[in-house]
């Protein structure tokens, strides 16, 4: 037995997460993977199929009120709340994140013009800088926004935002975490930057949320956005959310009003008169299974403390790359995830010649990973249920497919 392993079994003695792993459904496949698709939380299954079988097969109809489908949105929402640094009344869950994307940003510029009433008008701001190395669905649905606004697009890598914002800067849409290199943006940092400009941030928190502390309402968000189906273990699809800043709420100005939106969605009137609060994020009828799903998923939260989730995903991103440069040969693999904890997201990236073709062969060896094009193999790490035993076999498996 090597030193490291000997090593990752008393961090794992020591780990007050190690518990956590239980309430999930795993084998012993070694799943690094969940930065893309979250484990299956073990009473998920069972709660969904409450849902269905009585909510749905016997109270139908009244389940809108009897079961909370209707409230649903804003009650799972001020649930991911505490996850992600927000006072209740400011996230609703649903949609895609594409789709709130789209909200967030559009609804920002119409903000920083003064559109919604009550704000300054600023009508001269005409530009919308979003991340040059975003998750390409932020960048399209950038692009669509600022012809639909007649913004011109500045993409940036996230550094150079500070240097470019100006006057004409109306928002500025950032992802917290790179999907590709596992690189930590400096939130608190760029969001001040781009209020100092009189602009406003929207933030993709995807690859962060339920990973590390994001701090939404102390470092003063405008917008943000995320997905659940990764650290948050929604399922696969699981609706997105949107955070919208107390304060911008009642100036929030959504280009996708629905009469789920509307301040009384079952006055059926044509003219649309918009909801108070968070509830303006919202649009059509929620994805209720799906929803709840992601309400039970939620359940694996209670009592752990975001601080304790970034504590140990640091310690296991770094205990890999330990265990790659004890047993990678030297030049094999070179880490693209930067080594300052202030700068890392809960994923290790490493560039690797044939990365696509070792990533099979990392999963047939039972190291479930993924590639991402053109030559890096991700390695995503939730705090959990992902044990110092997994990080060490997979730098080990690594190894030995590499081995010349
Ligand atoms: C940063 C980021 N934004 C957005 C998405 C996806 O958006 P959607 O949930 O609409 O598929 C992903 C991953 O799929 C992502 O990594
Ligand atoms: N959302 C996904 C999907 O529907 C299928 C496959 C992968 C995904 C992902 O989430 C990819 C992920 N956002 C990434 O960082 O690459």
């Amino acid at each position: 037995m090597s030193d490291l392993h000997v090593r990752a079994k008393a961090l794992d003695a020591e780990d007050e997460l190690a518990l956590k792993r239980r309430e999930f459904v795993l084998d012993d496949t070694v799943y690094l993977d969940g930065n893309s698709l979250g484990a299956l939380p073990a009473h998920v299954p069972d709660r969904v199929a409450d849902v269905i079988t009585r909510q749905w097969g016997r109270l139908r109809i009244r389940s809108w009120d009897e079961s909370g489908w209707w409230t649903a949105p804003e009650r799972v929402g001020d649930r991911i709340a505490p996850l992600v640094g927000a006072a209740p009344g400011q996230i609703v869950v649903g949609d895609s994140t594409s789709v709130n994307v789209f909200k967030a940003l559009v609804a920002a510029v119409r903000l920083a013009r003064g559109d919604g009433g009550g704000g300054e008008a600023d009508a001269g701001r005409d530009e919308i800088i979003v991340d040059a190395t975003t998750f390409p669905t932020d960048g399209y649905i950038a692009q669509s926004a600022a012809r639909l606004t007649g913004c011109r697009l500045t993409p940036l890598t996230p550094a150079e935002v500070p240097a470019a914002l100006s006057p004409r800067t109306a928002a500025v849409l950032l992802n917290h975490a790179d999907y590709r290199t596992g690189r930590l943006h400096d939130l608190p940092g760029l969001t001040a930057a781009v209020h100092a400009a009189g602009a406003l941030a929207v933030w993709d928190l995807c690859h962060t949320a339920g990973a590390l502390p994001v701090g939404l309402d102390e470092h003063g968000v405008d917008l943000a956005v995320g997905c659940t189906y990764k650290y948050l273990n929604g399922g696969p699809g699981s609706p997105a959310y949107i955070y919208v800043r107390e304060e911008l709420q009642d100036r929030f100005d959504s280009p996708l009003p629905g009469w789920n939106s509307h301040a009384e969605p079952f006055g059926m009137r044509p003219e649309f008169e918009a909801a108070e609060g968070a509830l303006r994020g919202r649009v059509g009828t929620p994805d209720i299974l799906s929803m709840l799903a992601l309400e039970a998923a939620l359940d694996v939260w209670d009592g752990v403390s975001v601080d304790a989730v970034r504590a140990k995903s640091l310690a296991l991103t770094d205990f890999f790359l330990r265990c790659v440069e004890a047993y990678v040969p030297q030049g094999l693999v070179e880490s693209l995830t930067p080594a300052a904890h202030a700068e890392r997201g809960s994923q290790v990236a490493l560039r690797c010649e044939g990365a696509g073709d070792v990533m099979k062969r990392l999963i047939e060896r039972g190291v479930v990973g993924d590639f991402r094009a053109p030559d890096v193999l991700r390695f995503g790490f939730t705090p959990l249920y992902v044990s110092f035993v997994d990080a060490e076999r997979a730098a080990r498996v690594l190894a030995e497919i590499l081995e010349p």
